[in-house]
């Protein structure tokens, strides 16, 4: 007899967060279609096939926002997992302040800087106010979150910091 195997595939996506020079504001966009709709969020997509991370993370920050950005410092790679969704969405968290021109509305994101202690968290992805603190402390870190299929409560999730972008690399967290 022939087992039926649960497979789970990991889909790669990118998450840019803008800050100003001093690190005060941070760039959010609401997102306007598709996954994540109505919430407010850094920038990012989908890693296309046959390009980078980094080189997926600066073309979402362009699309969406018509921001050029460089010198993406990597921060954090985040799983997540959707009750009943053997897709694990694999999140690879970059921070810049290092942007040319000014942010435009897109088709995608409606941008607008936020003072970081006062970010619309009734109105992100609850993750959000998890992680936060860790990111804005200068912390490197590997986190998986569970959510439950409603895409609003998380059940419960684990994290470990790291020291240095090699360890972030070679985490593979057991998700
Ligand atoms: C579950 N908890 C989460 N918490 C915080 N951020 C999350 C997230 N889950 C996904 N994200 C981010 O949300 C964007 C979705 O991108 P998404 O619109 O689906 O991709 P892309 O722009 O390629 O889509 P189109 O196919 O063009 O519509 C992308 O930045 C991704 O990193």
């Amino acid at each position: 007899m022939v087992e039926a195997i649960q497979q789970e595939t990991h889909k790669l996506y990118t998450l840019i967060y803008v800050f100003n020079n001093d690190n005060t504001k941070v760039l959010l966009g609401l997102k306007k279609r598709g996954f994540g709709m109505g919430r407010w969020n850094g920038f990012g997509g989908k890693v296309e096939s046959g390009e980078s991370i980094y080189d997926g993370a600066i073309r979402e920050l362009k699309e969406e926002s018509n921001l050029d950005a460089k010198n993406l410092e990597k921060k954090a790679i985040m799983y997540f997992k959707f009750e009943d969704n053997p897709i694990i969405i694999d999140v690879h968290l970059y921070t810049t302040s290092n942007i040319s021109g000014d942010p435009v509305e897109s088709e995608e994101m409606l941008p607008r800087w936020y003072d970081v202690p006062d970010l619309p968290y009734g109105f992100m992805w609850p993750d959000n106010k998890i992680w936060h603190p860790w990111l804005f402390e200068g912390k490197l870190f590997t986190a998986t979150f569970y959510f439950k299929a409603d895409q609003t409560t998380i059940t419960g999730y684990k994290h470990s910091f790291v020291s240095s972008l090699k360890e972030l690399e070679a985490a593979k967290f057991d998700s």
